[in-house]
């Protein structure tokens, strides 16, 4: 048994070339905060979200929908709840085969994902928290939720061929429960016996009316391996090569097809992204310049410095907890990448002045927490733009100490804002609104709820916020220009259509020098694209100009 099997119970799994199964195993809480959504479509991925939301999206508050009225799964059964609902005065619930509390959890946080388009990585941990599960019960509760939200694709084809009928046409209880069952049954060491009558429970206790039909498919499914309904199911690789690694690797074609153009087709290349997609990443904290040193942070919380950013820790786990090194500020919870790209903005050479920093989409904070550090070290300052006001408040919390002035605007305001006067920053970064495609082994829902049609709207604003940036920007001044997607319309067409549409003289600074001599396949510049696979960061692109 490997050292990861051992965590937890039975889930070391068949396919492990795929890297279907997480390798850390443990309750990730380490919001991802390095994209955000756009005005007016944010989805307020990257935290603010107060308990009672239960990880769903903003939208949801603004419409002014509270958590009880939206008939969220009954906590009571099998859970404390039910002694709440007497003590209330309310009848108890009907009394239901037991459900194992792990199941129950990662069935609850499925479905709070599916059916209130709720975001697993803040969901999860706070039904966790509720049902009061910890240590290896929890970490198998993450196992199979994350693993079931994210081989979703493949798990369908499976369940549709199964059942005889498209799992569109299953009820969403039975449907998302025999999710969950087919992914313990083809993905993990769960017995089939066990993964069967806890998943037939399941049913009955929350479509108690297709129990008989549950317990059918899960034993056709269970007839055959991962590999063989695979084989089986998807199209022949050299016809329909995508439809291929999309199923095989549960992603939708569209991003295989975005994911391989910007690897200039190298299918090859494309499979292995795809794979390393599958797997949850390690939570990388950025220790603040001038407030601590990686090593000795490393030391501290008994994690590793990092490969390539000189402010990168990885934990050891999948969740930061509790740690002292983030409570008292030394450090936040930032995938490297994010460090690498907002560090290059810093290591660009300038002539001329060097004191005021811009940072057009600041929220979270992610990035202006760093750039205020060494913002601080430098005697330089920093302006961070948010137009949402709850994003902005975290920005705020983020910079709290730091030389950093916060505004909530629309960052397309440069030049009427006296606040964002053009021509006067040193220094800016569009860390761009965008699809997120780059870091979705952070959320493992997210590639089925992105929509190709999300493109016209976000590339728009992409545009517009980075003609914003050059505007902005002193002549002789760096415009970084970033986002977590690598795909092509929101990294090279956005920055061509932007710096061409501009009216002001741009010219592209090879970001590769900007970031750590010892990083590998950064390709022949000028722009940068950061990958998962080859670097163990997110996808982040990076273009830096020069307006002239
Ligand atoms: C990718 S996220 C930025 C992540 C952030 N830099 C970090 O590292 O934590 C993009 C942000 O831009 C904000 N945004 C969207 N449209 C904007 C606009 N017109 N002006 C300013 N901010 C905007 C979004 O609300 C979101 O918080």
């Amino acid at each position: 048994m490997s050292e990861r099997s051992g965590q937890i119970e039975g889930t070391e799994r068949a396919g492990a070339d795929r890297g279907w199964v997480d390798r850390d195993r443990a309750g990730q809480s380490g919001v991802d905060r390095s994209s955000g959504a756009p005005a007016g479509a944010d989805r307020g991925r990257s935290g603010g979200q107060g308990g009672a939301d239960r990880g769903r999206p903003d939208r949801d508050r603004r419409a002014g929908q509270g958590g009880a009225d939206r008939g969220r799964p009954d906590r009571s059964r099998g859970g404390p709840g039910g002694a709440d609902r007497e003590r209330a005065g309310r009848p108890p619930r009907r009394e239901h085969p037991p459900v194992d509390l792990p199941r129950q959890v990662a069935y609850e946080a499925i479905e709070a994902v599916h059916r209130d388009d709720a975001y697993a990585n803040l969901v999860l941990p706070e039904i966790l928290r509720e049902r009061r599960l910890h240590g290896r019960d929890a970490a198998f509760a993450t196992e199979l939720t994350y693993g079931t939200l994210r081989l979703r694709g493949t798990l369908d084809a499976i369940l549709t061929a199964a059942a005889g009928r498209d799992v569109a046409r299953i009820d969403p209880q039975p449907r998302d429960a025999l999710r969950l069952g087919a992914y313990q049954l083809l993905y993990t060491r769960v017995p089939a016996h066990a993964a069967v009558s806890s998943t037939v429970d399941l049913v009955r206790s929350v479509a108690p009316g297709a129990t008989g039909f549950a317990n059918a498919v899960l034993r056709e499914v269970s007839g055959k391996d991962a590999d063989t309904w695979i084989a089986e199911l998807a199209p022949a690789a050299d016809a329909d090569p995508v439809g291929n690694l999309a199923l095989t690797y549960s992603h939708p074609p569209w991003i295989v097809r975005a994911f391989s153009e910007a690897l200039g087709g190298d299918l090859g290349e494309t499979t292995r992204l795809l794979i390393e997609d599958n797997h949850r990443p390690s939570v990388h904290l950025c220790v603040r310049p001038g407030r601590a040193d990686a090593a000795e942070v490393a030391d501290e919380v008994g994690g590793a410095p990092g490969a390539f950013s000189p402010y990168a820790v990885y934990l050891p786990g999948g969740a930061p907890g509790e740690l002292a090194v983030l409570a008292d500020g030394r450090a936040h919870v930032q995938d490297e990448g994010s460090q690498l790209v907002a560090a290059a903005l810093v290591n660009a050479e300038l002539d001329g002045t060097d004191e005021r920093w811009l940072d057009l989409c600041a929220g979270p904070g992610g990035k202006a927490g760093l750039l205020g550090a060494l913002a601080a070290q430098r005697g330089a300052t920093l302006t961070a733009v948010e137009i949402a006001e709850h994003r902005a408040r975290l920005v705020s919390q983020a910079v709290r100490g730091l030389p950093v002035t916060v505004l909530t605007t629309d960052g397309r305001t440069v030049g009427s804002d006296p606040d964002l006067p053009a021509d006067s920053f040193d220094r800016v970064l569009v860390d761009a609104p965008c699809t997120g495609l780059g870091s979705l082994r952070r959320r493992p829902e997210s590639r089925w709820r992105r929509q190709p049609s999300d493109l016209p709207a976000l590339t728009r604003l992409q545009r517009e916020l980075l003609g914003a940036a050059l505007r902005a920007v002193r002549p002789g001044g760096v415009v970084g220009y970033v986002t977590c997607s690598p795909h092509v319309v929101e990294t090279h067409v956005s920055v061509g259509e932007a710096a061409r549409r501009s009216g002001v003289p741009v010219d592209f600074v090879d970001a590769r020098p900007l970031l750590p001599a010892e990083m590998p396949g950064l390709g022949d510049g000028p722009t940068v694209q950061l990958w998962p696979h080859r670097h163990g960061t997110d996808a982040m692109f990076l273009a830096m100009l020069r307006r002239g």
